[in-house]
């Protein structure tokens, strides 16, 4: 069993399964990633769709009755050292964007992966693109989000990615442009830009 620099990572996924049966498997292979990685899975809690797969290839873990659907995100963000999103609905694409903008933000500075399997996400990552293009995402930001299409990489990606996060997010807040030259060399290496 290998190690990683995380101890527990936050899943977003699918209540539903999917038409597409690589969308089930890549649920599969990010919950045996975890398992051989050693790392703790934190996800909403169902038992459906893709949760329920990720959740069933992972364990039978503790389950931590909420009051509502606020405090369950809050604990998921406090208690993840970084979060994945797999194919998902609008609760997968909500909860996604809401980490994403509280690593802009500052509130946190973990990393954030988005497994874009079968090519799943391509439109929204064109449509992110296309708000950068208009001036509405910070170029900065954009490498908020570390793609890769399928779970060994992304997570050997976020691995890559994390001390190189804490130095843009804390010393910068995510401006990429103000870094001095040797930091951006570096960024530029592990954000694969
Ligand atoms: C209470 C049960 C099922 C109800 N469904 C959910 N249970 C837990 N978490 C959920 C449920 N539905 C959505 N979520 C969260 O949103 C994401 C999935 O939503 P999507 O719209 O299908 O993308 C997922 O990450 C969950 O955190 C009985 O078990």
């Amino acid at each position: 069993m290998s190690t990683s620099k995380f101890k527990t990572i936050c899943v977003f996924c699918g209540s539903n399964l999917g038409k597409q049966k690589s969308y089930q498997d890549v649920a599969i292979d990010l919950g045996k990633e975890l398992v051989m990685k050693n790392i703790n899975l934190l996800y909403g809690g169902g038992n459906i769709g893709l949760m329920g797969l990720i959740s069933q290839t992972v364990f039978n873990g503790e389950v931590k009755p909420v009051e509502n659907m606020h405090q369950r995100k809050a604990e998921m963000t406090h208690n993840a050292d970084a979060f994945i999103a797999i194919p998902g609905g609008y609760g997968t694409l909500e909860e996604l964007f809401e980490v994403i903008t509280w690593a802009q933000l500052g509130i946190h500075n973990k990393p954030v992966g988005l497994l874009n399997s079968n090519g799943y996400y391509n439109s929204l990552l064109s449509f992110i693109d296309q708000a950068v293009e208009e001036g509405f995402i910070n170029p900065s930001a954009r490498h908020i989000i570390v793609c890769a299409s399928n779970a060994k990489q992304l997570i050997q990606k976020l691995e890559d990615y994390y001390p190189c996060h804490e130095q843009v997010s804390s010393k910068l807040n995510w401006n990429y442009e103000q870094l001095e030259h040797s930091e951006k060399k570096k960024c530029k290496f592990n954000l694969n830009m």
